[in-house]
């Protein structure tokens, strides 16, 4: 048997995707509209209480194309808590016009692959921030599922810990180049839902993820391992964007 790799866990996270149902947003009243946007607000000020009292972080992010109408990524210290976020939301007027088209249920990883010898990763202040991190609010969001393959000679869990992390450590390279560019957040996601890890990224330049995930395709790692789901794509929700977003 190979060694497992050593994870480190964070907040949990539900990334929350919804389609606006227009023709049940347009038969509300403009009170009623007017209301669900109110609510909104609200509840988006509430997360950013959150965050400011450091007991969780959402993003909250409009999707392109089909596949959903907006998104919220929630990171909060247990599953129960995901819960409460996820059920107030359903509560809500906006809530009775959308559809769920999409969710996912992970937890903030960090693998041992390139931890430093000797040093206790919950002595590393820089580690543990990023075990629970306050998610950037870039312009940009995309998220997307992926397992590591288990087929044949394929196969990354019988790997010997070294081989893994050899290309963990190419991984990391190519990564680092986009510094500043994207910013990652791995969730780890085996035993929690249907595919192994979520990747979400956030940058300024949308382009930058074409760049860095095709880069990556080129890499062992993702060219032999990597299996991919769908693809969300979005752009930043601030107060003046959710206003015109739900303008009729
Ligand atoms: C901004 C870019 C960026 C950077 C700097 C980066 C670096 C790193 C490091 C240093 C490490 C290992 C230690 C840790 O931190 O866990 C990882 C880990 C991981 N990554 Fe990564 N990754 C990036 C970006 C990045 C992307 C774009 C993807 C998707 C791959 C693709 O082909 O679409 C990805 C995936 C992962 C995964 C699934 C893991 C966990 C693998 C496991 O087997 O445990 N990742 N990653």
């Amino acid at each position: 048997m190979s060694e497992a790799a050593q994870t480190l866990e964070g907040w949990y996270a539900l990334h929350d995707f919804r389609a606006i149902d227009w023709n049940a947003w347009r038969a509300l009243s403009a009170k009623e509209r007017n209301a669900a946007q109110d609510e909104l607000l609200s509840l988006l000020h509430q997360y950013k209480q959150a965050e400011e009292n450091k007991t969780g972080s959402t993003a909250f992010y409009s999707i392109v194309g089909q596949k959903a109408d907006f998104m919220f990524m929630h990171l909060r210290e247990t599953l129960e808590e995901l819960n409460e976020v996820e059920t107030q939301f359903n509560k809500s007027i906006l809530a009775q016009v959308t559809v769920p088209t999409y969710s996912y249920v992970s937890i903030v990883e960090l693998s041992s692959y390139l931890a430093k010898p000797g040093v206790d990763p919950m002595e590393d202040p820089d580690l543990l921030a990023r075990l629970k991190p306050i998610l950037p609010k870039a312009k940009h969001v995309c998220f997307y599922p992926m397992n590591k393959k288990r087929d044949g000679a394929d196969n990354w869990y019988m790997l010997s810990i070294d081989e893994r992390k050899t290309m963990m450590r190419s991984h990391g390279m190519i990564g680092r180049q986009y510094a500043g560019k994207v910013k990652q957040i791995i969730t780890g996601s085996v035993g929690l839902d249907d595919w192994e890890w979520g990747v979400t990224l956030f940058a300024e330049d949308a382009l930058q993820f074409k760049k860095l995930v095709y880069e990556m395709r080129f890499d062992e790692v993702s060219a032999r391992f990597g299996e991919f789901g769908d693809f969300y794509v979005g752009n930043l929700l601030d107060e003046s964007k959710i206003a015109n977003m739900l303008a009729l």
